[in-house]
């Protein structure tokens, strides 16, 4: 590819560090996620996920680091303008408003990122039919959210995260508390948006099958680092993440890090 068609990929973060007192959460993190792409945080309890999502997102500054979106410096920018300019992030405990309509919470969600730039011009968002589809959820729009599943409930999550366009979806645990068809048809579900839509994702899961059947991209955290990063395969072979999980490395098998159905 010459430089000329070079474009930048959409998340780049440069030596992003944040500390809580002694303890270094995230320690010099570099990274960068191509458009239309689906990536894992990976990592065990205390690793650094959740620091490095608040990092991205503007939820928490950062002691040290620089982080571009679609090449642009935003470093500096709060939550909401970095959500007005497309980068998305979904909590693990979601505000779906249970008295109001799907249409309704759809129509929220899809204002909020755009509020704080009213010179701008809008683009209009999926209507509230298109996007239930998009997540599978074949319901009246106008009916309540209160009475859905709870695998319903996080499906209209994904569907308020698409409502307002974002390049750029970070997602903490999406299928928290979902059983194991309910957790592969969500994620299912997010990578055919990716694949359809262009969307670029970075998701944590700590049910490892998961994270290879649907990850293009594995990014392994320990200690607020990442040690290891690529195709799911050869992250799950990487000696560094062999000895992560099961204290020793591996025994040659891609996807022995874990046995199918085990939380890293
Ligand atoms: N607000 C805070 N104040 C003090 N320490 C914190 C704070 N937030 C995180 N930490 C510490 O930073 C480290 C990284 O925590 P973090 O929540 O980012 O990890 P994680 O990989 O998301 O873990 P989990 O998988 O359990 O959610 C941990 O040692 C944690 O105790």
């Amino acid at each position: 590819m010459s430089p000329r068609d070079a474009s930048p990929p959409v998340l780049r973060a440069e030596g992003l560090v944040k500390a809580f007192g002694g303890i270094r959460a995230v320690d010099g993190v570099d990274l960068s996620l191509d458009a239309g792409t689906i990536s894992a945080l990976i990592g065990p309890n205390g690793a650094g996920k959740t620091t490095c999502f608040h990092l991205l997102a503007g939820q928490l500054r950062p002691d040290a680091g620089r982080l571009w979106l679609d090449g642009r410096d935003i470093s500096r920018l709060e939550p909401h303008r970095r959500a007005a300019l497309g980068l998305a992030r979904t909590f693990q405990i979601a505000g779906v408003f249970p008295s109001l309509s799907l249409a309704d919470n759809l129509a929220l969600a899809a204002e909020a990122p755009r509020r704080p730039r009213p010179g701008l011009r809008r683009r209009a968002a999926p209507d509230a039919a298109t996007l239930l589809a998009r997540v599978g959820l074949d319901l009246d729009p106008g009916r309540p959210a209160a009475g859905l599943s709870y695998g319903q409930v996080k499906r209209l999550e994904l569907a308020m995260a698409l409502a307002g366009r974002p390049r750029l979806l970070l997602m903490d645990e999406p299928t928290a508390g979902l059983d194991g068809p309910e957790r592969d048809r969500l994620l299912g579900l997010v990578a055919g948006q990716v694949a359809e839509q262009g969307l670029t994702v970075l998701f944590t899961e700590h049910d490892v099958a998961a994270v290879f059947a649907h990850a293009g991209r594995v990014l392994a955290m320990a200690d607020g680092r990442l040690i290891a990063d690529g195709p799911p395969a050869a992250v799950a072979a990487d000696p560094a993440v062999q000895r992560l999980y099961l204290g020793r490395p591996s025994t040659g098998s891609a996807t022995g890090f874990a046995p199918s159905g085990q939380d890293v």
